[in-house]
């Protein structure tokens, strides 16, 4: 494709993008306002303000300690504010809505069970009893030949497909994923990461945490920078990453010590 095509067409994606983070009737765009959550006398999120597109991987990211994971369970609304709101295409999370979702945390919650009890679990949770698919599901992360394994006995990086396996049963319009790569040896984060890429491209908003920059260049369209509890900045992942707005998000980037 020559350049001055490549550029337009980056454009093009982008407008999509930004369009998209404004239409509130999509299920999978989420829009947090004024949101603040205290626990005793600490303030862990503060005003946090944020709109995201029903499309795209948004990646949250941020120093240790900055509130990513608990801005992540606010929105999947596993903790509710002490002050603001969480929508989902402009409603509240509900039961239903929820059911729309899958949540995948850096340690893998798995059943005590052989990976396909563990698929199957979830599947029969939504009434459905259907073999083939979850075989797909278990050929899809790369875990077929395992299917009578007990899950315990996987290495880090499997567990973590099962999990992701287990999400993806649900046909969730929505993932979010909390540093599910972290740990992992670079062969195993790649198949990680190319399993979300293949969500994001059937369909579901990609919500995912990570400390590694280069892993938000492979896939983010935006990124969400929280440090102490702020929102500090959300923009396009490229410009973000190339020339972030804030001191603490260039310290970060660098490496250097923020606090
Ligand atoms: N249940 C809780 N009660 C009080 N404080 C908590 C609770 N859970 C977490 N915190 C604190 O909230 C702050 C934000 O935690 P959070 O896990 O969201 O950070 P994070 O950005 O995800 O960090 P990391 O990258 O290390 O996982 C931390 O200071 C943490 O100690």
């Amino acid at each position: 494709m020559p350049m001055r095509d490549a550029v337009t067409d980056n454009i093009v994606e982008f407008d999509n993008l930004r369009h998209n983070a404004s239409d509130s009737t999509d299920q999978r765009a989420l829009a947090l306002q004024d949101v603040s959550l205290t626990v005793g006398d600490t303030t862990l999120i503060e005003d946090a303000s944020l709109s995201l597109s029903g499309n795209g991987i948004t990646m949250i990211m941020g120093p240790n300690g900055a509130g990513k994971s608990m801005l992540l369970k606010l929105a999947h609304g596993l903790i509710a504010p002490t002050k603001g709101t969480v929508t989902w295409g402009g409603e509240p999370l509900n039961d239903a809505g929820r059911r729309t979702q899958a949540m995948v945390f850096q340690k893998p919650v798995l059943l005590r069970r052989s990976v396909v009890a563990n698929v199957d679990f979830v599947l029969k949770a939504r009434g459905i009893r259907d073999a083939a698919r979850r075989n797909d599901l278990l050929d899809h992360v790369g875990l077929l030949d395992h299917a009578r394994q007990p899950a315990r006995l996987l290495s880090g990086g499997e567990q973590q497909r099962l999990a992701l396996a287990r999400a993806l049963a649900l046909k969730p319009k929505v993932m979010l994923l909390d540093e599910p790569t972290a740990s992992l040896d670079p062969a195993s984060v790649l198949k990680i990461e190319s399993i979300v890429q293949e969500a994001h491209t059937a369909g579901t908003k990609i919500i995912f945490i990570t400390h590694d920059p280069g892993q938000a260049g492979r896939l983010a369209d935006d990124i969400v920078f929280v440090h102490r509890g702020r929102v500090h900045e959300h923009g396009p992942a490229d410009l973000f990453l190339s020339r972030p707005d804030t001191q603490e998000a260039r310290d970060f980037l660098q490496g250097r010590i923020v606090v």
